[in-house]
């Protein structure tokens, strides 16, 4: 239940390459919070979602393809939708682009009905020093596989960062499977 599952090669290196360039082309937004505040010392990144760039369509059905594998693998959850767009995230190290620990479940109408991340590695490992995607599943610390493509699924309340890029920059694909609460 409470797994932290990790999908080597979910996403080739050459489609990773595909959606940063795309999401190179789009304007990036300032990344908010689950309920829409900004607090920069929670978060800092630049945001894009796949669901305004119309040439990222495909993405969505890997998606669909890893989260339904994971899912019967190791999850089990009841999981109905993804009622939230994909997002694409870059940590700079301009700013010392980061995500302070937090649950991805929240209080607003889609963050109450998250049940299981992914998180993909859109970036070369060595593209950037420091932003560590680390979960927390009990006492201990999980480090994501930093590995360009790899996918690190985990249930939505586990708290979860990224610890601050020192050098160069990350970019990584977050996407939320929907369900009715735990219970
Ligand atoms: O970029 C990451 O690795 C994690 C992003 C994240 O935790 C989120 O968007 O809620
Ligand atoms: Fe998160």
């Amino acid at each position: 239940m409470l797994t932290v599952h990790s999908m080597p090669g979910a996403f080739s290196i050459e489609e990773c390459d595909r959606i940063r360039d795309l999401v190179a082309l789009q304007p990036a937004n300032d990344a908010r919070l689950v309920g829409l505040t900004r607090d920069h010392n929670i978060r800092r990144a630049d945001l894009v979602w796949l669901d305004d760039v119309p040439e990222a369509a495909w993405v969505m059905g890997r998606i669909i393809d890893l989260v339904r594998a994971a899912n019967r693998a190791v999850y089990d959850f009841d999981l109905r939708e993804f009622a939230e767009s994909p997002q694409v995230a870059r940590y700079g190290a301009e700013r010392e682009g980061h995500f302070g620990w937090h649950s991805d479940i929240g209080e607003g109408q889609l963050a109450s009905k998250r049940k299981l991340t992914m998180v993909v590695q859109l970036s070369p490992s060595d593209a950037y020093r420091g932003g560590d995607l680390e979960v927390m599943p009990s006492h201990h610390v999980v480090a994501g596989d930093r590995a360009q493509g790899c996918a690190t699924l985990f249930p939505a309340m586990l708290l979860h960062r990224v610890t601050p890029v020192t050098d160069g920059e990350r970019h990584s694909l977050t996407i939320w499977a929907h369900g009715p609460a735990f219970r």
